[in-house]
């Protein structure tokens, strides 16, 4: 697991794969930054009569609930549905679900409609596309009693997909095993959009192979692994809008030595 998620680096900057991303109004720059330096192309559109279009085009899409409202729900079912018929990898961050009945209720309709190859969010907010008590406080998530790797497994089981649970501690799950990736820097935290970036980051490294679990660690791995390296930059008098910065700088740097040589990563196999 460990090699396969490495080899996508090179990948990923040798075949700079369009990720068509159909997101929310605040990180969508952040977002398109961070597929670019990841070695990706980025184009955010969401008209309902450009998206089916459009993704004939991508090699992967990415739907993120952040600012939904019902002319982007239409537009991803049918940017969703169309990569669906084509087989293009189809992501989604159900982002401040559990938060209104609103994003809750809408989740499950584009759920009953796109398959999704992977779903990544934190823990309030998969736990929520479970039907779970809410705890999803605006688009941040709450304490939860169970770990990111149970939640991953379960949730991987009973939405079919390959789950993605982001935090302190990071979990990929495809309900058969499960890793956990135990990189980060509480500043990730106090920047908006990171996990935004994340899934930006999956849906470039799920655009250049099909082994969407490698791509899922890669994605996520990256996002916490520049975490800590940004915030090993900062100074005395530097603060979030240097980390924001630095993070940038980070994921354009990173490769399969840097990634080796930081992750840390453990694979269990789930019951
Ligand atoms: N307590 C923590 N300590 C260290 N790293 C963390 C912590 N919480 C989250 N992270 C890291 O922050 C990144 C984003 O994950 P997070 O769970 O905060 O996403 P999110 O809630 O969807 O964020 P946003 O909605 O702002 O985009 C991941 O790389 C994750 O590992
Ligand atoms: C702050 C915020 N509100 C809606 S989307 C978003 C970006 C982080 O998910
Ligand atoms: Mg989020």
């Amino acid at each position: 697991m460990k090699i396969s998620s490495a080899d996508l680096f090179m990948k990923v900057r040798e075949r700079k794969p369009l990720v068509h991303q159909i997101t929310n109004f605040v990180t969508v720059n952040d977002c398109a930054n961070a597929t670019l330096a990841i070695g990706g192309s980025p184009v955010m559109t969401s008209s309902p009569r450009e998206v089916a279009d459009m993704v004939k085009l991508a090699n992967a899409l990415v739907l993120n609930f952040g600012t939904i409202d019902d002319k982007a729900l239409e537009a991803m079912e049918i940017a969703g549905k169309t990569a669906n018929a084509l087989d293009i990898p189809v992501i989604l961050d159900p982002v401040g679900v559990g938060a209104t009945s609103y994003r809750t209720e809408q989740v499950k309709e584009l759920l009953s409609k796109v398959t999704f190859q992977i779903i990544r969010g934190n823990a309030s907010e998969i736990l929520s596309m479970m039907g779970g008590d809410t705890v999803t406080r605006g688009v941040d998530s709450g304490e939860l009693a169970i770990s990111n790797a149970e939640l991953a497994a379960q949730a991987a089981n009973e939405l079919n997909s390959i789950i993605v649970v982001s935090g302190a501690k990071d979990a990929v799950s495809d309900g058969k095993h499960t890793s956990i990736i135990d990189n980060g820097n509480l500043l990730l935290t106090n920047v908006t959009g990171t996990g935004c970036m994340s899934t930006a980051l999956i849906g470039a490294f799920s655009g250049v192979t099909d082994d969407f679990y490698s791509a899922a660690i890669a994605g996520i791995s990256t996002m916490s692994i520049s975490g800590e390296l940004a915030a090993s930059t900062l100074q005395k008098d530097e603060g979030t809008g240097t980390f924001r910065v630095r993070l940038i700088d980070a994921i354009s740097r990173m490769d399969k030595e840097i990634w080796m040589h930081e992750v840390k990563l453990s694979e269990k196999v789930a019951n």
